[in-house]
C-alpha cells in the first residue's frame, strides 16, 4: 500500500480575463487526511483542483507534493508523482467492460514500451498480465469484482464513480482529487460511495474532495475548507465550519435555504 502524499498549496492565483477565479489561495493537507472543499458556485473549486492535477497553470502561488514543487509540471508529471484527478466528466469507455476500463488506466502508468506491444513480445505478455492483475485488485478495492465483465455501460450511475475511483486507483496515486463525486446518485448510492471513500482515507490516503452535498463532506472530512470569490475564507473541522457566521452567510445559509 502507498502511503498518502503531504499537499501544500500556497498564494496560488488564476484569472481568466482579469477576473480572478482563484484568488490568494493556500492550504495544506496531510498525510492521510481526508479534505473537503467546499463554496458556492463560481467559488473557484474547479479550478483550484485543475492548478493541482496541472489541467490549469498558475498565475501565481505554489504546489507542493511533500515538498516537491509541482506547480510546473505538466498534468502526466503529477500523475507520475502521484497525483490523481477524478473529474466529474471523466470518460467511461461504455462498450468496454469494467475491467478493461481501469485497464486502460493502468496502461497510461506504466512502461512496457509501445514497439514491445506492437511485436507481442514476452515482456508485453508480463506486463499485461500484471496490469489485468492490477486492474482485478483496483475493482475489489472498489466492490466491483462481480462486475469486472460487464460492459460499463450496464453499470448503475454510482457503480460508474466506483468505476472512475478503480481507475484512479490503478495508478497508485498518493494524493486523489474528486470532483463532486456523490452528484446525480440517489440515497443508496451515495451511502455507498461515502463508505468507499471513507475507506480509502483509512487505507492511508490523503484525498481532497469537492462536494456540494453539505452531509456527505461534514459526515466525511478530518477537515474543510471553504472558498468564497476565489479566496478561502474558512478551514477547520467540521464542527467549526459549520458554525462559522461567515461561512454560514457566504454558503450554508444558502445551501440550507
Ligand atoms: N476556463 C474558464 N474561462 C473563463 N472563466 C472561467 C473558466 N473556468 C472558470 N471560470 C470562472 O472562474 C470562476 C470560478 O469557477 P469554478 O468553476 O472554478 O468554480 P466552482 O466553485 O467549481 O463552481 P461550481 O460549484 O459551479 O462547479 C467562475 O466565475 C467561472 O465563471
Amino acid at each position: 500500500m502507498t502511503a498518502g502524499a503531504t499537499l501544500e498549496v500556497a498564494g496560488l492565483a488564476r484569472a481568466f480575463g482579469g477576473v480572478y477565479a482563484v484568488r490568494d489561495a493556500g492550504l495544506t493537507v496531510a498525510p492521510g487526511e481526508l479534505r473537503a472543499v467546499i463554496g458556492p458556485n463560481g467559488a473557484g473549486k474547479s479550478t483550484l483542483f485543475a492548478l493541482i492535477g496541472g489541467q490549469l497553470t498558475a498565475d501565481a502561488g505554489t504546489v507542493r507534493l511533500d515538498g516537491r514543487r509541482i506547480d510546473r509540471l505538466p498534468p502526466h508529471r503529477r500523475a507520475g508523482l502521484g497525483v490523481a484527478v477524478v473529474f466529474q466528466a471523466a470518460r467511461i469507455f461504455a462498450d468496454l467492460t469494467a475491467l478493461e476500463n481501469v485497464m486502460v488506466g493502468a496502461h497510461a502508468t506504466t512502461s512496457a514500451g509501445f514497439l514491445a506491444a506492437a511485436l507481442r513480445l514476452p515482456a508485453h505478455h508480463r506486463q499485461e498480465r500484471l496490469i489485468r492483475e492490477r486492474a482485478a485488485d483496483c475493482l475489489a478495492r472498489t466492490g466491483l469484482a462481480e462486475w469486472a465483465g460487464r460492459p460499463a455501460r450496464e453499470l448503475p450511475l454510482g457503480r460508474q464513480r466506483a468505476l472512475q475511483l478503480a481507475r484512479a486507483l490503478c495508478g497508485r496515486p498518493r494524493l486523489l482529487l474528486l470532483d463532486e463525486p456523490a452528484s446525480g446518485l440517489r440515497a443508496a448510492e451515495r451511502e455507498r460511495l461515502a463508505e468507499l471513500v471513507a475507506g480509502l482515507r483509512s487505507e492511508g490516503l490523503t484525498i481532497l474532495l469537492v462536494e456540494h452535498d453539505v452531509a456527505f463532506v461534514m459526515r466525511l472530512a478530518d477537515r474543510i475548507t471553504v472558498l468564497d470569490l476565489g479566496r478561502v475564507i474558512a478551514d477547520g473541522r467540521p464542527a467549526e465550519v459549520r458554525a462559522d457566521p461567515g461561512v454560514i452567510g457566504a454558503y450554508l445559509g444558502r445551501a440550507a435555504a
